[in-house]
């Protein structure tokens, strides 16, 4: 499986709303997917969406695991998650360290809902509703954000 070019901060698509994906298209992305999941692994993420590997389709991978900043971090397979939304946020929220992969030597802490409800057609076209919390959910909202051309440093306070 290829690794993708990964579009760094300057890059138009990174600000601009990705387009959904029809239901016809879930079989004709699979590759797309893999290679997601190959491109995060080779940089060492806990996520990526679409719009990061110049392909501009509301498609996210969220794959937490441990690392230095979150050794707690919960350790799971990684999930593709195609049309998220999410549902619910809670009001309460959390500070956390966060990176991008597009946003190379930077690291902030930035404020997010600790706990969510989000909406997704799996990789094999059923839809899914699902709640999450902690370092997981910090992980969607920012991948989320990338769908809706939304960088991390702009939610900093
Ligand atoms: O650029 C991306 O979207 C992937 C980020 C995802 C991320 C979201 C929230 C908090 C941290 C990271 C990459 O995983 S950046 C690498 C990284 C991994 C763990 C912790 C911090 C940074
Ligand atoms: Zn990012």
């Amino acid at each position: 499986t290829r690794t993708l070019a990964i579009a760094t901060h300057d890059a138009p698509i990174l600000h601009q709303r990705a387009q959904e994906v029809g239901d016809i298209q879930v079989h004709a992305i699979q590759t797309l997917l893999d290679e997601m999941l190959t491109t995060m692994q080779a940089a060492n993420g806990v996520g990526i969406a679409a719009p990061q590997v110049f392909v501009p389709l509301r498609i996210i991978i969220v794959a937490s695991q441990p690392n230095k900043r979150y050794p707690d971090a919960p350790f799971m397979e990684p999930i593709a998650m195609i049309n998220p939304e999410i549902l619910w946020q809670s009001d309460t929220t959390c500070s956390g360290w966060e990176g991008c992969l597009s946003v190379p030597d930077t690291r902030a802490q930035v404020k997010r809902a600790e706990r969510l409800r989000i909406r997704y057609w799996t990789r094999t076209g059923e839809q899914v509703e699902a709640e999450y919390s902690g370092f997981v959910a910090r992980i969607i909202q920012h991948e989320c954000d990338h769908l809706d051309g939304i960088l991390f440093p702009e939610r900093l306070e």
